[in-house]
């Protein structure tokens, strides 16, 4: 699977909702794509599910725009939070309409993840509770085996133990079927350690593109006091800073040191890098 925008953008009417966005995405791998509430997440991902076109910029799925095109749609699932099934189906409808558009669909798989949800097939999706619509969503997800699985927040109304269930599903059925999976949350430490890579959208641009790995490697956070802190910190890009009681924090991105001097040296996890990254006052890193 390959995905790549260049110069991709979005407009609702006045509102720009994705902006000069170029982003390469390739080979099978859990990406997570993250930003603020109306970064413009759910817009890309629509417009990857060929859901409508861009304004301007070239959007291409495996060679092709995904809009309007079955032969490009038919490999991709996307899941949304909500409106995925017609009210008046049942499950076993939703069941039956998705093997029949996805090719690759698991028809034992998707009855054994039924029971794994203690989901009625008889049940209407109107009758739904919230979370097992949302467990309905992550059933087609998995059971597509569609070489791009795109969630966008599919775990509302999941309580804690379910959404683990979710994770754990997640990862064997990625193990056993490697494929393109996008998952876009806003529950960053739950998820974070299944990203092999991390894109972070702010205000429709591109703000980060990474593996986990280079992120965890790259930044460091420095804590000590001022005085110290500033003397380092000086001349680099500097992601956060804040002091209390004369100490300072300061996290670094993308900077070679090699004497902090007395200062204590740790690692943010993805989601306080994530807070760090997206705060107003923070210029954008691309
Ligand atoms: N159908 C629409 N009509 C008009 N504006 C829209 C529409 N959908 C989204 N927008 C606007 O586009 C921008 C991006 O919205 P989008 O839903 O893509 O963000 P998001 O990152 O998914 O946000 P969230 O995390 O809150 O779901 C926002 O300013 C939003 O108000």
């Amino acid at each position: 699977m390959n995905i790549s925008t260049n110069n991709l953008r979005k407009n609702y009417l006045k509102e720009v909702a994705l902006d000069d966005l170029s982003l390469q995405l390739e080979g099978n791998k859990i990406i997570g794509l993250l930003g603020k509430n109306g970064a413009g997440k759910t817009t890309f991902m629509r417009m990857l599910a060929g859901h409508f076109q861009q304004s301007s910029g070239t959007l291409k799925v495996n060679g092709q725009n995904s809009f309007n095109n079955y032969e490009i749609t038919k490999d991709i699932c996307f899941v949304m939070e909500s409106d995925n099934f017609n009210e008046k189906f049942s499950i076993k409808d939703v069941l039956a309409i998705s093997a029949e558009f996805y090719p690759n669909w698991d028809h034992e798989y998707a009855e054994k993840l039924i029971e794994l949800f203690q989901l009625k097939k008889k049940q209407k999706v109107k009758n739904l509770s919230k979370g097992m619509y949302s467990a309905l969503g992550i059933i087609t997800g998995l059971a597509s085996h569609a070489p791009l699985t795109i969630f966008d927040e599919p775990y509302i109304g999941l309580d804690a133990s379910y959404r683990s269930l979710f994770y754990d599903l997640l990862l064997e059925s990625y193990q056993q079927q490697p494929r393109m999976i996008i998952l876009s949350t806003h529950l960053i430490d739950e998820v974070s350690k299944l990203f092999e890579e991390v894109v972070i959208l702010q205000k429709g641009r591109l703000m980060l593109h990474e593996t986990s790995d280079d992120i965890a490697r790259k930044h460091l956070v420095l804590t000590g006091s001022s005085e110290e802190v500033d003397k380092i910190i000086q001349n680099k890009q500097v992601i956060y800073e804040s002091t209390m009681l004369g100490q300072k924090v300061a996290v670094l991105f993308d900077e070679e040191i090699t004497d902090v001097g007395s200062l204590k040296v740790s690692r943010a996890s993805l989601q306080e890098l994530f807070v760090y990254l997206t705060k107003e006052e923070v210029k954008s890193y691309a």
